[in-house]
């Protein structure tokens, strides 16, 4: 249904995918907009172009900002695609972190962020969107911004435009996907980013982890007009002393300008019927009700076989994917790997970040070559593969703002069984033996005992009572967990920034 009342919205992220993606911002940063122009509103996603991305003009408009005290001059190239326009600021600074995109120091990055969200700001006068090719102009104005990176837009639209009336009806929105970074450094920082003095105090935080500080997410939630947490649970849960990493205070004082939306997921890239890495190498598509069952079994010889473990229908399959760091958990299963590989069951990791863990995958994969396989790396197609093959994916984060994995293997009919926290504990609805209703399991500490006791429910199902399993593989599948609905709420929280003072 369309909206009546159309926003322009300008979506500012660090990375979007195709074009650049290393979690699930990427997802979100691509997914979102789609959702909120079905909706009827013009929808730009403002990024940087760390390469040369196919489709992508240049629209040949140079713009020169000071960005923290250099004179710097910026590209605008743009793409067209699925009535959406992503615009990408071009800048060497952004193609000497091609390969990683989160790389260089803190005054690299910082100069990376400012570039983009003063270049950001300014997308909306000069650069022709559509197929039209008009610039958004400056009415009806929402921008997002997305995590830490991006917290220096909602401060530079205030010091550097509406306190010389510029800009005066735009507004921003702040969305938090992760708490856990916030551009915090040394207080002196400050002044590199060519703020007014008087704006220091909104950067200054005695932050009980780590000391005096200059934070740039503290400053950023406090100049946007709404803020959202990527789910309910985890809206609440940064309001906490344990959860706000710092900024719990802060959120407690503007909860009213604080709300929960938990992620959908884009059909279009997730869904076992449309799925293009499932084209080829023996994988399938299959529709994701119970006459799918059968390509699923397809997907899962086919994973067996690509990763060469022993081609068995009857062994549960279990999967984990994510970045290897202290939030996914991943030390929980690696903790567990005497009592799970003691199992009859296959193991398939995919993952990298933190080199110990690199390492621990490792080793386990090392140790039972006959059922585990570790892919230490970044893989869209194994991702999506693994998604597919598996029985059972496990998700053991120590906290978790939404999570995607747990979504996607929902719609795949791969069994989610993930610690009770943040979206997780609203997404994944615990198996209820009296019901028989649910759509996976739950386990309520993160500590291995309670993992395991988790991971044997779920096995234990699937060995001995069948028909159950495949009752809760078809309740995941047949959820609506697409972005329709939250991009309605998102919807609302835009029309509520754009009336707010
Ligand atoms: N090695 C690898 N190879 C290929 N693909 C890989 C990969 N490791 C991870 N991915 C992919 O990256 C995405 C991860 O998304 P998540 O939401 O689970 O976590 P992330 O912590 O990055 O996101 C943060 O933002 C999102 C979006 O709001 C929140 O859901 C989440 O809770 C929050 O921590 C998925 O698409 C996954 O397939």
């Amino acid at each position: 249904m369309l909206c009546k009342e159309k926003l322009n919205i300008v979506v500012v992220a660090s990375e979007c995918a195709p074009f650049a993606k290393t979690g699930g911002l990427g997802d979100v940063a691509a997914a979102l907009p789609k959702g909120l122009q079905a909706r009827g509103h013009r929808v730009m996603v403002v990024m940087p172009r760390y390469k040369n991305y196919d489709g992508a003009i240049d629209t040949g408009v140079r713009i020169t900002f000071n960005v923290m005290g250099n004179q710097a001059e910026v590209g605008y190239f743009h793409m067209h695609k699925n009535g959406v326009d992503t615009v990408f600021i071009d800048h060497q600074c952004y193609h000497s972190v091609a390969d990683n995109i989160y790389a260089g120091d803190r005054h690299a990055a910082n100069f990376r962020n400012a570039m983009l969200c003063q270049a950001a700001i300014e997308a909306v006068w000069h650069v022709p969107c559509g197929e039209d090719r008009t610039p958004y102009g400056d009415s009806d104005l929402v921008y997002m911004a997305n995590d830490w990176h991006t917290s220096l837009l909602p401060v530079y639209l205030s010091a550097y435009y509406q306190d010389h009336g510029k800009l005066p009806y735009a507004r921003s929105v702040f969305v938090i996907h992760n708490m856990a970074f916030q551009g915090r450094g040394p207080l002196d920082e400050f002044y590199s980013l060519q703020l007014p003095d008087h704006y220091k105090e909104h950067f200054y935080l005695d932050d009980p982890f780590g000391g005096e500080c200059m934070n740039q997410m503290q400053a950023g939630l406090k100049f946007a007009s709404k803020i959202i947490a990527v789910s309910a649970g985890y809206a609440w849960e940064i309001t906490t002393d344990m959860g706000g990493w710092g900024l719990a205070p802060l959120l407690r004082e503007q909860g009213d300008k604080l709300t929960g939306i938990v992620n959908g997921i884009d059909l279009e890239e997730w869904s076992p019927e449309y799925d293009n890495f499932l084209d080829g190498d023996g994988y399938t598509r299959y529709a994701p009700d119970a006459s799918g069952f059968d390509g699923k079994l397809e997907c899962k010889r086919a994973l067996q076989r690509q990763l060469g473990l022993p081609e068995r229908d009857d062994v549960p399959l279990l999967g984990f994917i994510g970045r290897l760091d202290h939030q996914k958990g991943v030390d929980l299963i690696t903790d567990a790997r005497h009592w799970l590989m003691g199992q009859d069951v296959q193991l398939v990791m995919l993952g990298s970040g933190r080199e110990d863990l690199e390492q621990s995958l490792r080793s386990m994969e090392n140790d039972h070559k006959d059922k585990c396989r570790c892919w230490v790396g970044f893989s869209v197609e194994m991702a999506h593969r693994i998604t597919a093959g598996c029985d059972i994916l496990l998700m053991p984060s120590r906290f978790e703002p939404c999570g995607l994995n747990q979504l996607y293997a929902m719609r795949y009919g791969t069994v989610p069984v993930v610690h009770a926290v943040g979206g997780l504990r609203e997404t994944v609805r615990p198996y209820n033996p009296h019901t028989k209703e649910g759509t996976g399991w739950q386990f309520d500490e993160a500590l291995t005992n309670k993992f395991q006791e988790a991971v044997g429910w779920a096995l234990g199902t699937y060995r001995e009572d069948k028909d159950t399993f495949k009752k809760i593989q078809l309740s995941g599948m047949q959820q609506d967990l697409s972005w329709g609905l939250a991009a309605e709420r998102y919807e609302e929280k835009l029309i509520e920034a754009k009336y707010s003072w």
